[in-house]
C-alpha cells in the first residue's frame, strides 16, 4: 500500500493540531505522509505534549512506517512568528502549496489518496490565489471538468449542484444540465458501495418546491425536467421535493443521497447533525480525496481543544474508497 497524504491546511488554523491528534491515534497502523509545515507541526506537537517523532522526507516513497514516527514533506516554512487565528497571505500560500503538491503525487500514482485538513478561503484570496476552496483547486490541477462536493455521514449524504458561489450567482447557474450532471456523479460515486443504484432525492429551490408555481417556477422550468431526463436514463431519482423536509426524509431512510441546489441548502442540515461525524468527498476526480467537514476554527487555535474526529472519519472513508481496512487505534 502507498501512503495516504494528509495536507496540514492553513498553518494559522487548527490543521496541525488535528493532524497530529489523528497521527497519534493511527500512525502505527496506516502509512501516512503529512504535507505541510514542519515548524508549525513541531511547535504544535510540543504544545500538545504528543510523543511523535517528525521525520522530514523528500517524497512519499521515503515515508516509512517506523513506530512513533510521522513522515513529513515540508511544503512550506512559514516561521514561528506566523500569527495564528487570523487570515494571511503567507498562510494561504502555504496551504495551497501543500494541496498542489499532494495533487501532483496523486496524479503520479505516488500516494493512494489525499485527505485534507481545512484551509481558509480568505487566506487563499490574500495570497492572490483565485480559488474558493480545495474542490476547485483539485479540479483545475487534475484537469477535471465533471466533479462535485459530497458531504457524507452515517445519517445523511448530500451532493451539490452549485458549490462555492454567492447565492444570487448560484441560483442563476442552476440549469437542467448541471442537475443531471450531479445526479450522474452521485450515482457513479455511490453505486459501488451500495451495490445498487442509489435512491436519489432532488431538492427544490423555492419554499415548498414552488408548490406548482405559486412560490417560484424553477421547479417547473428546470428541476423537474432534469429529474425526468435522469429517470429516462435509468437513474433511481425523484423530486423536486420541498427542501425543508427532503433531508429529514433521507435521514430516516427514504433516500441514499439528496441533491441540494446550493451550498447552504445542503450543508446547513448536514452540519447541524454534528461536525464530528461528517466527511467531504470530492466526487469525479481521477483519485480519492476526502476532507473534514469543518473549517480552520480560528477562534480555538492553540487551545488544544480541536476535535479531530472528522479528520478520522475522512481518513477512514479514504481507506474504504481505496480498498483498505479502517485502522485500529494505536
Ligand atoms: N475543508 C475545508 O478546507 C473547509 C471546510 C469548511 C470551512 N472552511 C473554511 O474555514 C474557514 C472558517 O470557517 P467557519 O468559521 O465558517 O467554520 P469553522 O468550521 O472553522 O468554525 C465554526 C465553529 O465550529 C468550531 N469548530 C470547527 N471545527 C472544529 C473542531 N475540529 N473542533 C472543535 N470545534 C470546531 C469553531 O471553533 C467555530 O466555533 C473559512 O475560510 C471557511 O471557508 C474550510
Ligand atoms: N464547503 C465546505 C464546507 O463548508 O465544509 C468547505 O468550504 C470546504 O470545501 P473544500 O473542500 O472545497 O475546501
Amino acid at each position: 500500500m502507498k501512503p495516504i497524504a494528509i495536507t496540514m491546511g492553513d498553518p494559522a488554523g487548527i490543521g496541525a493540531e488535528i493532524v497530529l491528534k489523528l497521527a497519534a491515534e493511527v500512525r502505527d497502523t496506516v502509512p501516512l505522509v503529512v504535507l505541510g509545515d514542519a515548524g508549525v507541526l513541531a511547535r504544535t506537537r510540543d504544545q500538545l505534549k504528543l510523543d511523535i517523532t517528525l521525520q522530514e522526507v523528500s517524497s512519499p516513497a521515503d515515508a516509512g512506517t517506523a513506530p512513533g514516527v510521522l513522515p513529513v514533506i515540508a511544503t512550506s516554512a512559514v516561521g514561528a512568528d506566523l500569527p495564528v487565528g487570523v487570515a494571511g497571505a503567507e498562510a494561504g500560500q502555504a496551504a495551497y502549496d501543500a494541496v498542489a503538491a499532494a495533487i501532483g503525487y496523486a496524479m503520479d500514482g505516488q500516494i493512494d489518496a489525499i485527505v485534507t485538513a481545512p484551509l481558509n478561503k480568505e487566506s487563499l484570496r490574500l495570497a492572490g490565489l483565485p480559488y474558493p476552496g480545495h474542490t476547485e483547486i483539485l479540479a483545475e490541477l487534475s484537469g477535471t471538468d465533471d466533479y462535485t462536493m459530497m458531504m457524507a455521514s452515517e445519517d445523511l449524504r448530500v451532493v451539490l449542484v452549485t458549490i462555492h458561489e454567492p447565492l444570487k450567482d448560484a441560483i442563476a447557474r442552476i440549469d437542467e444540465d448541471s442537475i443531471l450532471r450531479v445526479i450522474r456523479l452521485a450515482d457513479a460515486a455511490l453505486r459501488p458501495s451500495l451495490g445498487a443504484r442509489p435512491r436519489i432525492g432532488v431538492a427544490g429551490l423555492n419554499p415548498h418546491a414552488g408548490e406548482n408555481g405559486v412560490l417560484g417556477s424553477e421547479e417547473i422550468d428546470t428541476i423537474r425536467p432534469a429529474v425526468d431526463r435522469a429517470r429516462a436514463e435509468g437513474f433511481d431519482v425523484s423530486g423536486p421535493f420541498p427542501p425543508d423536509t427532503v433531508f429529514l426524509r433521507a435521514r430516516t431512510g427514504g433516500f441514499d443521497v439528496v441533491v441540494a441546489q446550493y451550498h447552504d441548502q445542503g450543508l446547513i442540515p448536514f452540519k447541524y447533525l454534528g461536525l464530528e461525524k461528517g466527511v467531504n468527498v470530492t466526487i469525479g476526480l481521477p483519485f480519492v480525496r476526502t476532507s473534514v467537514d469543518h473549517g480552520t476554527a480560528f477562534d480555538i487555535v492553540g487551545k488544544g481543544i480541536a476535535d479531530h474526529r472528522s479528520l478520522r472519519v475522512a481518513l477512514d472513508q479514504a481507506l474504504l474508497m481505496v480498498g483498505q481496512p479502517a485502522p485500529a487505534e494505536s
